[in-house]
């Protein structure tokens, strides 16, 4: 389970988040949207310990993210909205070696990494270097870095920002899987179809504060809308803008 309590950071005068306060449930498929500067990856951040919050705190099965990050880790898989490796490691020796800074023996190690790229159909790129492949590749190759461990929560930034229609297919499905076995799941997304077909509930977050929280269907009646999550997104964030000018 993840709680944030009154999460807050702040860049001198500016609130880039701004008391963030929820609960997401074990097993929970949870969408964190929000429009371009809304405070998603600021979030994200402090949840896996990169940043410092200015107030407050966010657990993670208890264990508070900045003050436990290495404990947080050993439950958690991370996709940053831009996976970043080491330019000069095989595909293959990248996901060997963060199994085996997982902890895993090398033969366990080497297993892993043969399954995840077979899992997410990276074999024909397996020994070709990280800084050859194109971005829709490294997403996957970087879910597949996040699930090695295979992790009770998976957060996810912008998992499918910028894939082509194969690749998101791929990982949503996978994704649907992980969900399907128990896996806690928190993606944020500007992508609201993805949200649509994927998430049990959805945060709508606006200039650092969250304006609606709860099932798309109970975000659509607090929005008074009948129309698509993305009215509904258009509306709220439009109101917000009003009401946090
Ligand atoms: N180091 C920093 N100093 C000052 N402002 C910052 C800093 N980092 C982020 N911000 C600001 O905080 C706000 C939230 O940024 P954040 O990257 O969390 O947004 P986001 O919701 O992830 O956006 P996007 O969808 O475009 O990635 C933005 O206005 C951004 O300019």
């Amino acid at each position: 389970m993840i709680e944030f309590q009154q999460l807050t950071k702040s860049y001198g005068s500016f609130d880039a988040v701004k008391n963030l306060s929820m609960q997401v449930g074990r097993g929970e498929v949870f969408g964190f949207l929000g429009p371009n500067g809304a405070g998603k990856t600021t979030t994200i951040r402090m949840m896996m310990g990169i940043l410092v919050p200015t107030f407050g705190r966010v657990l993670i099965h208890g264990h508070d993210c900045h003050l436990d990050p290495a404990e947080v880790k050993r439950h958690v898989g991370y996709l940053p909205d831009i996976p970043i490796f080491y330019d000069f490691l095989r595909g293959r020796e990248i996901l060997q070696f963060v199994a085996e800074m997982h902890g895993f023996p090398k033969a366990d190690a080497r297993a892993r990494a043969a399954r995840m790229l077979d899992a997410f159909d990276l074999d024909d790129e397996a020994e070709e270097f990280a800084v050859n492949y194109s971005l829709g590749m490294k997403k996957k190759l970087g879910l597949a870095c996040a699930l090695i461990h295979e992790p009770s929560v998976l957060i996810l930034d912008e998992p499918i920002n910028g894939l082509d229609p194969r690749s998101t297919r791929d990982v949503n499905e996978r994704l649907l899987a992980e969900a399907a076995r128990g896996t806690t799941i928190f993606v944020s997304t500007h992508l609201l179809d993805m949200a649509e077909k994927l998430c049990d509930r959805v945060g709508i977050i606006h200039r650092g504060a969250l304006v609606s929280t709860g099932s798309v269907d109970e975000v659509r009646a607090a929005a008074a809308s009948t129309g698509s999550l993305e009215d509904v997104f258009l509306k709220m964030t439009d109101e917000a803008a009003g009401t946090l000018r």
